[in-house]
């Protein structure tokens, strides 16, 4: 337990001392009343490991730890479950809705963010350039729910102008108690029910479910007033169109609900408002994140700084006319993608993962392992390993470029098979050209000339201790080359 607050470090002391040559063998541990964990950094142990689904998936535990915030969306579901949600979600990721809808929304999101994190640069400076200190963490938190919300429901959840802002906190504790239950001695219903902080997490869970469940609720009454539904949805394999004004992942979902249930079943209702929460979770906090390691390490690496911002004039001129970038343009920052792969090698937003073992298996290494415990690996500790990586420890973009893209058993920052991250080529939407519009609009230095370590927070997923501070100065924004 004393080791939780710092526990990927510990995770990556371990490995170093019983994972044998170069911290790649398997490890085991366990934590008093909590099933055996199995630690393994092999990246053939992790491809064997992602790519059996029906040996390796989220299991009991992981449900029962969740089941309050993810309930029965995707994060949480194995085998049918998982794999309908998956082909139903999978209809929004085609490449047309990429050029159009979820481009509109990722730049609308970021251009608000960028006027807003202007607006505070110049208010709170007298000086030329203007410069001011900046905590963008949050800008970037809002961006991204804001962002996930006009591409998983099409709405406009309005963080950016101030809303929501009981639901994001509440989001951030759920996540982070959630996460400790996996190494607190004993079960969840004792640490839910006989702790402060369990009962903090029940009525937290209120206002996520409240949340969800209005967003859904607006969503079926708009549908209904449309007409778009349908009274007799189809059968699974016929092509899906979205429903609705636009495309959108719930649109995909409400047209295989019939009216009726729509109208008058519950289970119904709460089932979307899993689809929503799982939808807002995988795409806040993740690419918030990877927004907020990348502008940290922009600021100590100049360098980088000077050649992303380089390469953004280069192929998307100006910021006027970055605001107007098509899709194509954004694939070609190649330097921009090499940087957030980078960033997440050291900062992956998903650190840990845990699988549970639903059949007596071998790992290609030999190691035995057994129903009902965990197998184990964590992305931030494999991309600080000096055997997987040379120079491990330093942020270098060059060596992504020019080369093959990496395993995803070596990059295991989207993890790789069947459960591949879905918003993975969203994300990279996102950060390449989010990062390019910064780029072309500020510059950013690090404060006191530059803290090497920012504490994390133990979560499920990578948020800083005290989010992200920056010396931020504006550029002359007529700038081309
Ligand atoms: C930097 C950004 C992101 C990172 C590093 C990331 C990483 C991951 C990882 C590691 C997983 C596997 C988790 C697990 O199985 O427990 C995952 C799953 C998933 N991600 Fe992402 N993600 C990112 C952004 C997004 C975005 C923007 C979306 C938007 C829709 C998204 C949607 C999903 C979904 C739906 C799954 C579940 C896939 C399944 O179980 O089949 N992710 N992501």
């Amino acid at each position: 337990m004393a080791n939780l607050p710092r526990l990927l470090d510990w995770f990556l002391e371990q490995s170093l001392k019983y994972g044998g040559e170069g911290g790649l063998g398997t490890w085991t541990f366990q934590v008093f009343m909590q099933p055996r964990m199995v630690v393994t950094h092999d990246p053939e142990n992790v491809r064997h490991i992602l790519t059996n689904v029906n040996t390796y998936g989220k299991g009991p535990v992981w449900r029962q730890n969740f089941y309050p915030i993810l309930g029965d969306g995707i994060f949480s579901a194995d085998f049918n479950n998982w794999f309908l949600q998956r082909k139903r979600a999978a209809n929004m990721f085609k490449i047309s809705n990429f050029k159009k809808s979820m481009l509109d929304a990722v730049r609308s999101k970021c251009l608000k963010c960028l006027d807003l994190i202007n607006a505070q640069v110049r208010s709170a400076s007298s000086s030329h350039p203007e410069t001011a200190i900046v905590n963008l963490e949050e800008y970037f938190f809002k961006m991204t729910l804001d962002t996930i919300g006009e591409i998983a429901f099409g709405q406009d959840l309005g963080s950016l102008s101030g809303k929501n802002i009981e639901f994001m906190r509440a989001f951030d504790f759920c996540q982070m108690y959630a996460s400790d239950l996996f190494f607190l001695p004993g079960p969840a219903w004792f640490w839910n029910y006989c702790t402060p902080l369990g009962w903090r997490f029940r009525r937290q869970t209120q206002v996520l479910e409240t949340h969800a469940t209005c967003v859904v609720k607006e969503m079926i009454t708009r549908a209904l007033d449309e007409g778009a539904l349908q009274d007799d949805p189809e059968g699974e394999n016929r092509e899906d169109v979205g429903v609705g004004r636009k495309e959108t992942i719930l649109s995909y979902f409400l047209q295989k609900e019939s009216q009726e249930s729509l109208k008058n079943d519950l289970r119904t209702v709460r089932y979307l408002s899993d689809v929503i929460m799982n939808f807002q979770i995988a795409g806040r906090d993740t690419v918030a994140q990877a927004f907020s390691w990348a502008v940290h390490l922009l600021s100590l690496h100049p360098d980088v700084q000077e050649k992303a911002h380089h390469e953004a004039l280069l192929v998307l001129g100006s910021l006027r006319a970055a605001e107007a970038a098509t899709f194509d343009q954004i694939n070609r920052l190649e330097y921009m993608r090499a940087v957030v792969t980078e960033v997440l090698r050291l900062y992956p937003s998903v650190p840990k993962e845990g699988k549970w073992v639903f059949k007596d298996d071998a790992l290609p290494d030999g190691s035995r392992v057994s129903k009902g415990s965990w197998v184990v690996f964590s992305p931030y500790v494999m991309g600080r390993l000096e055997s997987l990586w040379a120079d491990a420890a330093k942020f270098k973009p060059e060596r992504h470029l020019d080369k093959p893209k990496p395993s995803n058993f070596v990059f295991t920052a989207f993890q790789g098979g069947p459960r591949i991250c879905m918003g993975m080529n969203l994300a990279y939407m996102q950060l390449q050209y989010g990062l390019a519009l910064l780029l072309l609009s500020c510059q950013f230095a690090p404060l006191n000339g530059g803290e090497d370590v920012l504490p994390l927070q133990h979560s499920t997923t990578l948020p800083t201790q005290r989010g992200v501070c920056v010396n931020v100065t504006l550029r002359d924004t007529a700038n081309t080359l």
